[in-house]
């Protein structure tokens, strides 16, 4: 077997033209959508994700606001900045890229919820938890985007989760057991005994924990979907959490790079385009 390819770049595309269209409708109606950034520090990775996201936006009429800070911006300079992007009218969303060396807690609960592009404000996963209407994070959105859009079915399926971290594993188990979703969860993370079992019982697989090629070949059952949200580097190269000869198994696969990376970056588009709805919404 040759798994078919659950393709986030040609997706992120695909949803770039959508937006592109409501960001359109927006403009008709005197408003614009503006993502605001701020990244500490010069890590080639964070710097390279920055730049992607405002170019995704540039692509699809979305305003940049950016801000990039040297290594050395202490926690009161990043949350004064913080405090600036949500006063300021023309940023309808904003992120602090991670990771900043800061604490990272407190720079999230300064963000205005209503602005929280990334969904991570405390008061939006609390909302998540609670079933209410709110930002979600990108990454498990778009986990779920490109299943639902390469019709792997959801409801009913057992979905095996590698990795209980705050952006991936955590807020996509909530996610996919709310009804709309309907799965069956389980989350494995560095305490978990037998790995390999817990696996292989899945029609779903999501490794999320940036451990390169942790789930190998012999762990994933024949026709399972399998989504690879890891990132490590090996030898300057992108490392996911699969290892390549799980494509000899698996039914779906996402690339990486080329799978969930994009997805991240067109449910951050998505996000940054529905805050601006909404306000929009809110002054008519
Ligand atoms: N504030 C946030 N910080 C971080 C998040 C986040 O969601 N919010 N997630 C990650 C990084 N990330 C988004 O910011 C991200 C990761 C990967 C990609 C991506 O498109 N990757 C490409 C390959 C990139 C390369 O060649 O280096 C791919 O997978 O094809 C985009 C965004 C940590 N920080």
């Amino acid at each position: 077997m040759v798994a078919n390819v659950l393709d986030g770049a040609a997706t992120l595309a695909a949803i770039k033209s959508e937006l592109a269209v409501r960001v359109a409708a927006l403009a008709e109606r005197g408003a614009r959508p503006g993502l605001g950034t701020v990244l500490v520090g010069d890590d080639p990775g964070s710097r390279w994700y920055v730049n992607a996201k405002h170019k995704d936006c540039a692509e699809i009429g979305v305003a940049s606001i950016r801000h990039d800070l040297p290594a050395t911006a202490t926690q009161d300079e990043v949350e004064a900045l913080v405090g600036e992007l949500n006063a300021d009218p023309a940023c309808t969303a904003f992120l602090v890229q991670q990771p900043t060396g800061l604490d990272e807690f407190a720079i999230l609960s300064a963000v205005d919820p209503a602005k929280d592009v990334d969904g991570l404000h405390p008061v939006n996963l609390g909302a998540l938890v609670l079933g209410r209407r709110a930002p979600l994070p990108c990454t498990p959105t778009g986990i779920i985007e490109l299943l639902r859009r390469y019709e792997v079915p959801i409801a009913g399926a057992h979905v095996v989760i590698v990795g209980r971290g705050i952006t991936v594993g955590r807020p996509l188990a909530l996610m996919l057991t709310r009804r709309s979703e309907n799965a069956t969860v389980t989350v494995c993370h560095t305490g978990t005994r037998d790995l390999a079992t817990h696996v292989r019982s899945a029609d779903i697989v999501v490794a999320a924990a940036g451990s390169a090629s942790l789930v190998t070949a012999d762990m994933v059952k024949p026709g399972a979907a399998v989504l690879d949200a890891g990132v490590s580097r090996v030898d300057g190269k992108i490392a996911g959490d699969i290892a390549p000869e799980v494509a000899e198994v698996a039914g779906w696969l996402s690339p990486n790079p080329g799978g969930v990376g994009p997805m991240t970056r067109a449910m951050l588009l998505t996000n940054v385009v529905e805050a601006a709805e909404r306000r929009l919404a809110e002054r008519a």
